[in-house]
């Protein structure tokens, strides 16, 4: 771990009051909401900006929910200062994603294997050519075999990690389509990236929660039970991994 002093400029908490895997929505309502329904005796760790992280126990395991924020600038942050400056080893983004495939549906589960992005992230790495950002395989294959005993829809593959939720450039999507990817979010390849670095875990599970080809959409309700289906598969993970 870093040297560095904490509290940081985002995450007013000493080390021991993470947990060392740590589950990451973008929305801090979803954090508080798993932190209510599946944590024993959850402990509010952090609240600067309102980004509210909560540490309790899953089936005797201690485990850590923190929101992200939207976008790779947001988890950027808040992984590097988890995994560089608070001892976390493992994150795993529970997100919404839009679907961008003909046989991903609204409610089923996609797993990031890998995540192609828009984002400039990785030129702070100054690498002689392209970073392939992708997900940790332990956390990865214990998730899986997690969605089959839950009976999940799931898909493993390609998430797209967009810099922008509202484009100019209508024919981009369909390009990342034809190259397989199944599902537009805006901050796994971002985690990966600081995973990498940092050399620790991460793994995104996204609940799709709309159809960017048909236009289909989860309603309130529809989008509360399947997320919690992914937060459940999230937790038993990290309970499998401990
Ligand atoms: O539901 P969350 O986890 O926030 O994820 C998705 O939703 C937000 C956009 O509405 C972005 O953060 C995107 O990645
Ligand atoms: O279409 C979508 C749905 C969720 N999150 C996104 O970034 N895009």
């Amino acid at each position: 771990m870093s040297e560095k002093q904490y509290p940081t400029p985002h995450i007013s908490a000493a080390p021991e009051d993470f947990a060392k895997t740590v589950l990451m929505p973008g929305d801090p309502l979803r954090a508080k909401f798993v932190a209510e329904t599946y944590l024993q005796n959850p402990v509010l760790v952090n609240n600067v900006r309102g980004v509210q992280g909560y540490t309790g126990t899953y089936k005797n395991v201690r485990v850590s929910v923190m929101a992200s924020g939207m976008g790779i600038p947001s988890i950027g942050i808040y992984s590097y200062e988890l995994y560089n400056f608070f001892g976390v080893e493992n994150i795993m983004r529970i997100g919404s994603t839009g679907a961008c495939q003909d046989h991903v549906h609204v409610r089923d589960l996609v797993i990031g294997m890998g995540a192609c992005t828009n984002s400039a992230y990785a030129s702070q790495y100054q690498l002689p050519g392209a970073f392939a950002p992708i997900a940790d395989y332990t956390l990865m294959s214990a998730a899986i075999q997690k969605c089959r005993e839950a009976g999940a829809v799931y898909h493993v593959g390609n998430l797209l990690s967009s810099d922008t939720f509202y484009t100019d450039d209508a024919s981009a999507l369909s390009k990342w389509t034809r190259m397989g990817v199944l599902a537009v979010e805006m901050e796994a390849a971002g985690l990966y990236m600081n995973a990498a670095r940092a050399g620790k875990r991460a793994l995104a599970i996204c609940t799709v929660s709309d159809h960017i080809l048909t236009g289909e959409a989860t309603t309130a309700a529809e989008r509360q039970s399947s997320f919690g289906q992914m937060i459940e598969i999230a937790l038993e993970t990290a309970a499998a991994i401990d």
